[in-house]
């Protein structure tokens, strides 16, 4: 299964979390796999069919020209329209008559523009009647049109696919080095300082988190193929982290028409590097071709933030980072205990996790196993109390849990929790506090995911609060 999407914006409530009781307040993303519905085999894959259009330097003479701009009618035309950004002819694998319960054709549609030309492409229903109306992910083509419409008319475009160096700024701040037992991954190459943002990277690929459980094997394979075939830069993506070796390359199982793409390395590299985000309310898999370098840490010093406006995801430093320090984010729930980390990123990630914590010895290991398993219980002895209207007792709780976040170095949750500790101590009548630490959540919340939108109603509501504070 697909790991919950964790693109939260709960602003004023509190909720349990995996270290304690928080206000989420930002939009995380986090690597995450295909479901099980594509499981790594040799089985024989179907040569693609022939029809789809391939970008210019891959085209077949035979092949028809590919039209600037055109999306398919409901029933099946195309035809021109400048309300679609897309710039190939949507590629439509045949549909699947005899799959009983696996109704929804799915096409690739690709904006070729975007990324500064790198190009982006899209695995969603096909419009019209028959897309099956049961699909949740019926609306992603669209939703995602729109974004990229809205970007176009906007310099949000710009920044969607904005990278330091390429738009000849200051060079970016890392390197991609080989890690000791994690491949490659991303070194600081200056020191990196707390809450800078070091990387916006716009989606490549962005495929319905349903696809690959609505189609055979065989066609989501060729679709995941066709999608990275029509990047600008193909290798880009394929030559990204992949969870084995195929010998004998692309040859005998290559798509068709002369295409140097493996279905299985296309299907591979998406399963090892996708993120699970949310674009209009529709659960989807994205990929991040530079984030994608960034390897995972149970202690990470930086976290990323999806832009469905943007179509980017943004990599903050949540901590100071010294040169020739990796730089790494979280690919599961943060906070969570060794054994249940080490569990899931196993499943669902399949690699065992060589971090710095959990390459710790035996007793610092065992005393941050301690601390994140007392902030769960605590934060669901804070609920209680909050329930119970203790709201002193609660206060007291929740200040013993601030200090162990601090203490096991979850700092990016530091200013949610800060923001849960003015409203408990508002409710408790003690305004002092309230006001205390409503500017400790606004130092924090300041400090990162500099612009989220979420981040700035939160920073509004409690300098809000604080203004109300020192009234008389
Ligand atoms: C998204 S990629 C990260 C970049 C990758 N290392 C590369 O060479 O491109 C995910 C893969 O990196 C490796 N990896 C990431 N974090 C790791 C960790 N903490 N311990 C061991 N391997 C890790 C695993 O092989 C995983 O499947």
């Amino acid at each position: 299964m697909l790991p919950a999407v964790k693109q939260k914006k709960h602003l004023g409530a509190a909720a349990p979390s995996s270290d304690g009781l928080r206000i989420v307040h930002h939009v995380e993303t986090k690597p995450s796999v295909p479901p099980n519905t594509l499981p790594h085999n040799d089985a024989a894959i179907p040569a693609w069919e022939a029809g789809g259009c391939l970008p210019g330097p891959l085209q077949h003479a035979a092949h028809p020209p590919c039209p600037a701009t055109f999306h398919l009618e409901s029933n099946g035309a195309q035809s021109e329209s400048a309300s679609e950004p897309w710039t190939h002819r949507p590629y439509c694998p045949d549909p699947e008559p005899d799959a009983e319960h696996k109704t929804t054709a799915y096409c690739v549609f690709t904006d070729a523009t975007f990324r500064r030309g790198r190009g982006l492409s899209v695995i969603a229903p096909a419009p019209g009647p028959d897309t099956g109306t049961a699909a949740t992910d019926s609306g992603l083509a669209r939703a995602v049109g729109q974004a990229l419409a809205a970007a176009t008319a906007s310099s949000a475009r710009a920044s969607a696919s904005d990278y330091s160096e390429e738009n000849g700024d200051t060079p970016a701040p890392y390197a991609v080095q080989p890690i000791p037992g994690k491949g490659l991954g991303l070194v600081a190459t200056r020191r990196i300082r707390r809450g800078s943002v070091l990387m916006v990277d716009g989606a490549a690929v962005l495929a319905g988190a349903a696809f690959p459980g609505r189609v055979r094997r065989a066609t989501g394979q060729e679709l995941l193929a066709a999608a990275i075939d029509r990047l600008s830069s193909p290798e880009e993506v394929l030559g990204l982290a992949r969870s084995r070796d195929y010998a004998g390359g692309a040859g005998a199982d290559a798509v068709g028409r002369n295409v140097d793409v493996d279905v299985r390395v296309a299907e591979d590299v998406v399963k090892t590097n996708s993120f699970s985000v949310e674009v209009g309310g529709v659960a989807v898999m994205a990929l991040f071709p530079r984030i994608a370098r960034i390897n995972h840490a149970c202690n990470p010093s930086a976290l990323t933030n999806f832009n469905e406006s943007t179509l980017a995801n943004t990599v903050t430093a949540f901590r100071d980072i010294d040169v020739g320090e990796e730089i790494t984010i979280s690919y599961s729930d943060f906070g969570l205990a060794s054994t249940e980390r080490k569990r899931i990123l196993l499943q669902k990630w399949g690699f065992q996790c060589s971090c710095a914590l959990c390459s710790a010895d035996a007793d610092t290991l065992a005393a941050s196993d301690a601390r994140r398993t007392e902030m769960r219980a605590t934060g669901q002895r804070v609920l209680q109390r909050v329930e119970a209207g203790d709201f002193a007792a609660a206060v007291a709780l929740n200040g013993a849990l601030v200090a162990a976040v601090a203490e096991e170095k979850l700092v990016p949750h530091l200013g949610d929790h800060f923001d849960v500790m003015a409203r408990l101590c508002l409710a408790a009548g003690d305004a002092e506090g309230a006001a205390k630490y409503a500017r400790k959540a606004i130092a924090e919340l300041k400090g990162f995911y500099q612009g989220a939108e979420a981040e700035g109603l939160a920073v509004r509501d409690l300098e809000a609060l604080v203004t109300r504070l020192k009234r008389p």
